[in-house]
């Protein structure tokens, strides 16, 4: 997974983030008009249910991209049930600062189970990593790392990646605060299911549900689940996040959604009978109400191909 950061090329010049840099990978005018709303486009289109973390990440990252002088990197934590669509945010993001989306070679996807599966290489797989962090903010400042299954991933890990997401002016000469940092993990996602619940059952609106809904039960999970990973390092203490942006998990309505933007994205006329079928077919909870999706959107694209 990692190979010698030089042997990336040196200079980004093969590509060009869109708007931000030049081809050397240095830091320019920054005209966000065009960037803003392809964002809020791209959330609006793309990303189903999840007006809340629609509402954070656009906020986030637009003023993130027009601070010419951030204090410290940006660093999101994306947290919720799966298939709520946490990896296709980081996606959209992606494709909206560089133009090569997640192809990019300024984008870098860890996920604990692949890259950092064996404890006994902690040692290796910490000096690694800040050699990538360092190599490629070196590269090119304006960087994004995503780090996927962050509540599996070894504390001693989450810790030597720390002082890059901190207010340092610089580190060794170089400056981090123009990288982007996004953590993804499921942790908290039980909590934020209550509250979904709760809301469902006192039959209030679902988009009447507000981040200050969400936020408490996101913090003491969080705090409290020794599985995090999260909750016993310093990220949390010293204010290195920040946004924690909850996922609200899928509902049938939700899903139907999801089939038909992928029937178009396969090529197909979406279909409502068929995605109607698929959707009806797919498990939902809790076991009374049956309510949420229990894979979300995830299993949908293989499912289609059933149905169609
Ligand atoms: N809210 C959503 N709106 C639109 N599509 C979605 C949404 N959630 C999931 N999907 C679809 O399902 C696929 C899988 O979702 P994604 O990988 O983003 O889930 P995740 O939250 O990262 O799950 P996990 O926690 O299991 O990694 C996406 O590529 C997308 O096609």
């Amino acid at each position: 997974m990692f190979t010698n950061v030089v042997d990336q090329g040196g200079s980004p010049s093969t590509e060009q983030l869109l708007a931000f840099t030049d081809s050397a990978g240095m830091l320019l005018k920054m005209p966000v008009i065009g960037y803003t709303s392809g964002l809020e486009v791209a959330l609006d289109q793309k990303l189903f249910g999840q007006h809340v973390a629609s509402r954070v990440i656009q906020k986030a990252v637009t003023g993130f991209m027009n601070n010419k002088n951030p204090k410290k990197p940006l660093v999101l934590s994306l947290h919720g049930w799966t298939g709520t669509g946490k990896n296709l945010v980081s996606q959209l993001i992606a494709e909206n600062i560089y133009k090569e989306g997640m192809a990019s070679s300024f984008v870098h996807q860890f996920v604990t189970s692949t890259h950092f599966l064996h404890s006994s290489q902690l040692e290796n797989y910490k000096s690694q990593l800040q050699q990538w962090i360092k190599g490629n903010v070196t590269n090119c400042p304006r960087s994004m790392f995503i780090f996927d299954e962050m509540d599996k991933m070894h504390p001693g890990l989450i810790d030597c990646i720390k002082p890059y997401l901190d207010y340092y002016e610089n580190l060794d000469g170089v400056s981090y605060r123009q990288a982007i940092f996004i953590f993804l993990s499921n942790a908290g996602g039980e909590h934020i299911t209550q509250v979904a619940l709760d809301f469902w059952k006192a039959g209030r609106d679902r988009e009447e549900m507000e981040l200050q809904h969400l936020e408490p039960a996101l913090s003491l999970s969080v705090f409290n689940n020794k599985q995090s990973g999260l909750w016993h390092t310093s990220l949390v203490d010293k204010n290195l996040v920040d946004f924690f942006v909850p996922f609200l998990p899928l509902e049938y309505r939700h899903v139907l959604l999801c089939g038909m933007a992928e029937m178009s994205a396969k090529g197909l006329e979406p279909n409502q009978d068929v995605v109607d079928q698929m959707a009806r077919d797919l498990v939902y909870f809790p076991k009374s109400e049956k309510i949420f999706s229990v894979k979300g959107c995830k299993t949908i694209g293989g499912k289609l191909d059933y149905y169609t």
